[in-house]
C-alpha cells in the first residue's frame, strides 16, 4: 500500500542530493516499519521529506503524525480555489457530516454551522425529535429550507446540513451558492455508528423493534432507496470506500476524520480546477 503512496511523493531534496543507494532506499520505504528499518541516520531526514511532501494524505504516504499537517496544507493550497465560498456537507443520518464539518471549518479557518442546531434555534430550541412531534416532517423541513436560504448568502462557511435536505431540489439551489459535498458511507458503518449512540435526534429511526443495529440498518437502507440519486447531485462524491481501498484498509471504520476531510479538499480542488 505505501509503496503506491510513497512513489508519488516529490522525491525531497535530501533524497535526491544523496547517493542513489539512499535514494533508493527511500523510495523503496513501505511504511513506518520500513523507514524505521532504515540506518538511523537517515530516519528523520525521511520523515521530515515525508512530513513536507506536498497532496493529501493519499499521496504522501498517510504517516499518523502528518495527517492534520497535511490538511493544513492543503487548506492551504485551495484557499484561492475556493475564494471564501461555503461548503456544503450532504450524505446520510451518521455519514459523519457534523464531525468532518468542524474539522474541515478549523483546518479552513471558517466558520461551522450545523443546519440541524439552526432550526432548533428558529423553533425556540426545541430538539429536532421534538419538533417531528408537535409540528411534523414538513414543518421541519420548511424550517431546514429557510435555513439553508440564510446560509446560502454567506461566506467562509462549513455546512453540515441535515441528512434530508437532499430531497427538496429548492435546498440544492441554495447550495448552489457554494460547493456540495457528498460523504458517501456505507450503510453498515452508518449504522454501526448511529446505534453506538442511540436515534435520539434521528426520529425517522425510531420505533420499530428488534435490535438498535438492525433497526437502524433497516431504517437506513429504506431511506436510502426513497431518496435515491438525490445525493449525487452534490458538486463532488467523496466515498469512503474509494478512500480505504486507496490506504489499502480493510473497511472504512479507522478512516480518521481527518484522513476524510484531507479527502473532501482533494476532490473539491479537482472540482473547482475543473
Ligand atoms: N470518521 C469517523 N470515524 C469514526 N466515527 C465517526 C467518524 N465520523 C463520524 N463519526 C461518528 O459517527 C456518528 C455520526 O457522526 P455525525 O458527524 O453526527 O454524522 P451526521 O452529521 O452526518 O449525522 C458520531 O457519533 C460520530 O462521532
Ligand atoms: O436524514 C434525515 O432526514 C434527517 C437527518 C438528521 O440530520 P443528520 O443527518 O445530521 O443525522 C436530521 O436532519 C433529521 O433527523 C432528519
Ligand atoms: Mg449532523
Amino acid at each position: 500500500m505505501e509503496a503506491k503512496l510513497l512513489q508519488s511523493i516529490q522525491p525531497c531534496k535530501w533524497a535526491d542530493t544523496e547517493n542513489s543507494r539512499v535514494r533508493m532506499m527511500f523510495m523503496n520505504a513501505q511504511s513506518n516499519k520500513r523507514v524505521l528499518a532504515l540506518p538511523k541516520r537517515y530516519r528523520p531526514k525521511v520523515f521530515s521529506c515525508l512530513k513536507n511532501s506536498p497532496g493529501s494524505v493519499l499521496e504522501s504516504g498517510g504517516f499518523p503524525a502528518s495527517e492534520s499537517l497535511v490538511l493544513k496544507k492543503k487548506s492551504a493550497e485551495i484557499e484561492n480555489y475556493l475564494n471564501g465560498r461555503c461548503i456544503f456537507l450532504v450524505g446520510m443520518m451518521g455519514s459523519g457530516k457534523t464531525t468532518i464539518g468542524r474539522t474541515l471549518s478549523e483546518a479552513l479557518d471558517y466558520s461551522f454551522s450545523d443546519s440541524d442546531l439552526l432550526v432548533e434555534q428558529k423553533v425556540g430550541g426545541t430538539s429536532v425529535a421534538e419538533i417531528f412531534k408537535q409540528h411534523g416532517e414538513g414543518f421541519f423541513r420548511d424550517k431546514e429550507t429557510e435555513v439553508l436560504k440564510d446560509l446560502s448568502m454567506m461566506h467562509r462557511f462549513v455546512v453540515s446540513t441535515g441528512g434530508g435536505a437532499v430531497i427538496r431540489p429548492i435546498n440544492w439551489k441554495h447550495m448552489r451558492s457554494g460547493i456540495s459535498v457528498w460523504l458517501d458511507v456505507p450503510l453498515e458503518c452508518l449504522a454501526r455508528r448511529i446505534s453506538a449512540v442511540g436515534t435520539g435526534s434521528r426520529p425517522l429511526l425510531h420505533g420499530k423493534s428488534g435490535d438498535a443495529y438492525s433497526q437502524a440498518l433497516t431504517r437506513l437502507s429504506s431511506l436510502l432507496e426513497e431518496r435515491g440519486e438525490a445525493y449525487s447531485n452534490a458538486n463532488t462524491h467523496v466515498s469512503l470506500e474509494h478512500i480505504a481501498s486507496k490506504l489499502g484498509y480493510v473497511n472504512v471504520d479507522n478512516l480518521s476524520p481527518t484522513v476524510i476531510a484531507i479527502e473532501v479538499l482533494v476532490q473539491i480542488e479537482s472540482f473547482l480546477k475543473g
